[in-house]
C-alpha cells in the first residue's frame, strides 16, 4: 500500500457524488494509507461532502470551473494545479469521454505516465500497476507506473470496483484551489449544452445495468424501455440502431462509442460484432436475446435466449413483475 496522498477528480449532484466518483475513491482509499484527495469543480453541498469523506475523502479541494468544468483542456488545468498543490503519488479520473481528454493532457503538462480504460490498479514493491483490456478483450495488459516521477494519471473504467455503504462522516471543509488557465484552455468557450433524448435515464458510461438495442429490435424503443425501466437500467444501443435514428448517438456503446462496464448487460437484437463487443470488455453478466442461435453474441455471452426479442422481452417484463409481487 501507498502512504502518499492520492488525488481524485470527483463529480457530485445536489446531495451525492455520482457512482463513478464513489468508485475512484474506494479505489483511492485501497491503494493508500496516506490522505485521499477529493477535488471538485463546482461547490459541494454539505450533504455531498459528507458522503465523499464517507466513500474515503480525507480533503476537498474545490476549483471552480463554473461552464469550463465541461471541456478537458480546462479541467487538465486543475489537475495540474491540485497536482502542484499537494504532490499525490497518483491522479484518478473517471475513464469517460472528457475524463480521458483531461488525463492525456495532463500527463502531458505534468511530464508524467498516462494510461486510460484502467480495469484494475494495484500496489507492488516497484509501485503502481495498472491494468486494462486490450483488442477486443482479447489481451490483458499491465504497465508498471513506477515510483519517484511525476505522478501518473489514471482513467479508470466505471464499474471496475464494489462500492460499500459509505461511512457516517462529517462533511469535509472545502479548500479553495486557485487555476490559472492557460491561454489555449481560456480560448475555449461552451455556447451550448442540452441533456440529449438517449440520456433520459441513467448514465450509460457508469450504469450498473444496460439494455441494449440492435437492429433486431427494428426500432421498437418502447419495447426496449419496457425491460430498461423496471431494472433501472440504461438504455445503450449498436451502431446500426443509432445509423438509423432509432435512438441518439450518444447510446452507441462499442469501439466507436461509449465503452462501457456495467454488472449486467442485456442485448436484444444484438448481433455480437466485435467492433460493438470491445465496448463491453468489462461487463460482468451478459444475456443476450437474439433470434439467430448463429450469432457471435452467444459465444461471449453468460445467458443467451434464442427468440423475437418482441416475444420474449414481453415475457421477461411480466416475468419481473411477478417476481417483485
Ligand atoms: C470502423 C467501424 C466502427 C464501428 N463501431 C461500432 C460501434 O462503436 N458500435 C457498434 O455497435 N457497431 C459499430 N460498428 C458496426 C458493427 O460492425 C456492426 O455492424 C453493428 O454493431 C451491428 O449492429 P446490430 O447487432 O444491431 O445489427 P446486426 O449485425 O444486423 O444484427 C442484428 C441481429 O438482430 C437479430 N434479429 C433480427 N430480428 C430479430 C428479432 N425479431 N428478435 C431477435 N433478434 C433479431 C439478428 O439475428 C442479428 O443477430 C462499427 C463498424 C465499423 C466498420
Amino acid at each position: 500500500m501507498l502512504n502518499t496522498p492520492v488525488l481524485v477528480l470527483v463529480e457530485t449532484d445536489e446531495s451525492q457524488p455520482t457512482p463513478a466518483s464513489a468508485e475512484l475513491l474506494t479505489t483511492a482509499r485501497r491503494l493508500t494509507s496516506g490522505d485521499v484527495l477529493a477535488l471538485a469543480l463546482a461547490p459541494v453541498s454539505a450533504s455531498a461532502s459528507a458522503l465523499l469523506a464517507g466513500h474515503g475523502a480525507t480533503r476537498l479541494l474545490v476549483a471552480e470551473l463554473a461552464e469550463r468544468a465541461c471541456l478537458a483542456a480546462p479541467v487538465a488545468d486543475a489537475l495540474v494545479a491540485a497536482v502542484q498543490h499537494t504532490g499525490p503519488a497518483a491522479v484518478l479520473v473517471t475513464s469517460d469521454y472528457r475524463g480521458k481528454e483531461a488525463a492525456g493532457s495532463a500527463a502531458l503538462l505534468l511530464g508524467s505516465a498516462c494510461v486510460s480504460d484502467v480495469a484494475e490498479l494495484e500496489v507492488d514493491e516497484d509501485g503502481l500497476r495498472a491494468s486494462k483490456l486490450v483488442l477486443s478483450g482479447s489481451w490483458s495488459t499491465t504497465a508498471a507506473l513506477g515510483t519517484g516521477g511525476h505522478p501518473p494519471v489514471l482513467a479508470v473504467r466505471p464499474g471496475s470496483v464494489e462500492v460499500p455503504a459509505p461511512l457516517s462522516a462529517e462533511p469535509l471543509a472545502a479548500e479553495p484551489l486557485e487555476v490559472s488557465l492557460r491561454p489555449e484552455s481560456a480560448a475555449v468557450r461552451l455556447v451550448s449544452r442540452e441533456v440529449s433524448h438517449a440520456a433520459s435515464g441513467p448514465d450509460l458510461a457508469s450504469a450498473r445495468t444496460v439494455v441494449v438495442m440492435g437492429r433486431g429490435t427494428e426500432g421498437d424503443l418502447e419495447l426496449v424501455r419496457s425491460l430498461a425501466e423496471p431494472l433501472g437500467a440504461a438504455v445503450g444501443a449498436t451502431r446500426v440502431a443509432c445509423d438509423e435514428g432509432w435512438i441518439d448517438r450518444s447510446a452507441q456503446v462499442g469501439q466507436t462509442g461509449v465503452s462501457i462496464s456495467p454488472s449486467l448487460y442485456l442485448s436484444l437484437g444484438v448481433s455480437g460484432a466485435v467492433h460493438h463487443t470491445s465496448g463491453i470488455q468489462g461487463a460482468g453478466t451478459i444475456v443476450a436475446i437474439d433470434s439467430d442461435s448463429e450469432a457471435p453474441i452467444f459465444e461471449i455471452a453468460d445467458f443467451g435466449v434464442v427468440g423475437d426479442v418482441t416475444e420474449v422481452v414481453p415475457q421477461l417484463v411480466s416475468e419481473l413483475a411477478r417476481l417483485r409481487g
